[in-house]
């Protein structure tokens, strides 16, 4: 499989190249050149397989020859031998109509688990080919950090530099990454910085030639293609328990940076039938009012009660914008640099519509988020966090076809946001056993300046060569 760049101009790489990559040295996205299909048969076929070799029937034609089955199933065995509940992401139905996909069953207790497993050991595989050292610099809004930094911590060839907004992530989901004190780990905590801060310092970074030229930058974001190629595995997983492919099925899904819902899209691409996909933002809305209005525009971020999702800036978006506008990179650099100077963009009339087509979007407030979690504990009896609550509510108001199955994406255990929880359920969730000693743990972690040259100098005086 080739990948190529959302703006046209970087090289085309093939699976091991984008994986190591991240961004593409045009500033855009890498992508598929095209998307693989099953048909129907195919996907009955894999009814009732056990998760990793379902992920690796699914992720095999990205991969090409970049692993052969036989290694691409070795890698998924080990990376989800760590969930701790045997389905990987178990299904509870809630309603008639309303399920909960359970993304929280990693070691760090949130969904990127699921692609951070795979892509730590992706990148010791393909490291190990060469002499080459990779420079992991991250951003995050407090779940990406702790599980890029439990897939990463003490592997050879690899250092990570995780940038957090300060005092902006939750108290288990800081303690989860500064708790970590291996040698190649580096927390950075930027002084008065959004997460969007944060992502545009990692942005600029991988094209800064001051940077590149000694180090080989990586990412573990979702603009790294793998994190999402390992995401799409879950929503055939659940449509395939729901029925699919002779049911359709729609999934309400909490977003920030557009990269779990888009892996939904690259599902529904493959050919398993998806009705609708439901965006659910919090109040910070930007692809809610692109959705809905084609308005997408950067607002100012409002902390709120799911931290992960507050994000104005959602960089997968543009891979959605890529396809919907027929894959003109030129056009859609264009688009983007206009984005990137003005903060705002109109989508086009065909971009709207063929958005219209799929997705749906939903943007909840504090109290429909608080109602949401409220009505899971005393409805169901499930205590569900603050994200997954947004995106319950979208479930519940989106007016389907009430034979459609809707499936909510449970992105994080609720024991990683139990404030909000307990206020609104008067129950305070306890952290699993495994991870209940994270508050005596000592933690360490930098504070810094939310600048680009703060960051860079930091990174630049501790990160290892490129070889050698
Ligand atoms: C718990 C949780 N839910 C939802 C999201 C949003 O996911 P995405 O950025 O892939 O849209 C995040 C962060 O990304 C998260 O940490
Ligand atoms: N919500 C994320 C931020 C988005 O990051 P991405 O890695 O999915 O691009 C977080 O929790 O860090």
């Amino acid at each position: 499989m080739e990948y190529v760049s959302t703006r046209g101009t970087a090289p085309t790489l093939d699976f091991e190249g984008a994986t190591l990559a991240g961004l593409a040295s045009d500033g855009g996205l890498y992508v598929p050149r095209e998307w693989p299909r099953f048909d129907a048969a195919e996907i009955a076929a894999m009814r009732g397989l056990p998760y990793a070799k379902l992920a690796a029937r699914i992720m095999q034609p990205f991969v090409g020859e970049s692993l052969t089955l036989d290694r691409l199933e070795a890698l998924c065995e080990t990376a989800y031998g760590r969930f701790s509940h045997d389905a990987v992401t178990p299904l509870v139905q809630l309603d008639g109509q309303n399920w909960l996909m359970e993304l929280f069953h990693g070691p760090t207790l949130a969904f990127k688990d699921v692609a951070l497993q795979l892509l730590g050991l992706l990148f010791e595989e393909f490291l190990a080919r060469s002499d080459r050292n990779l420079t992991i610099v991250g951003a995050t809004s407090g779940d990406t950090g702790s599980a890029a930094i439990d897939a990463v911590a003490g592997r050879a060839k690899v250092d990570i530099f995780m940038l957090h907004p300060k005092g902006r992530v939750s108290d288990v989901q800081r303690r989860q990454m500064t708790t970590v004190l291996a040698p190649n780990v580096h927390n950075l905590a930027l002084e008065g910085a959004s997460f969007d801060d944060c992502q545009a310092i990692v942005k600029r970074m991988f094209n800064d030639r001051a940077m590149t030229d000694r180090f080989a930058i990586g990412a573990v974001n979702s603009i790294n293609w793998a994190r999402l190629m390992a995401q799409v595995v879950y929503y055939f997983a659940t449509a395939l328990q729901l029925g699919a492919p002779d049911r359709e099925v729609a999934f309400s899904v909490p977003t920030g940076n557009f990269g779990d819902v888009f892996a939904g899209y690259v599902a529904q691409q493959m050919g398993l039938p998806i009705a609708r996909l439901i965006v659910a933002t919090n109040v910070n809305d930007i692809l809610y009012r692109a959705l809905a209005f084609g308005d997408y525009s950067q607002g100012t971020v409002t902390a709120t009660a799911s931290p992960s999702m507050d994000i104005q800036v959602s960089s997968n978006f543009e891979r959605l914008l890529f396809d919907l506008g027929g894959r003109d990179g030129l056009a859609l650099s264009a688009q983007m640099a206009g984005f990137e100077a003005t903060k705002a963009m109109q989508l086009t009339n065909a971009q709207r519509e063929g958005a219209a087509g799929l997705f749906t979007s939903c943007r909840a407030d504090a109290d429909q988020m608080a109602h949401a979690i409220r009505w899971a504990w005393e409805h169901c009896g499930e205590l569900i966090d603050p994200h997954t609550a947004c995106a319950l509510h979208a479930a519940r108001v989106a007016g389907l076809d009430p034979a459609v199955p809707i499936v909510t994406l449970a992105t994080a255990h609720a024991a990683k946001f139990p404030e909000a929880v307990e206020r609104a359920t008067g129950q305070r969730p306890g952290l699993p056993s495994r991870v209940g000693d994270l508050f005596e743990r000592e933690e360490r972690c930098v504070g810094l300046t939310g600048t680009y040259d703060a960051v860079a100098g930091f990174v630049a005086e501790r990160a290892t060569p490129k070889a050698g």
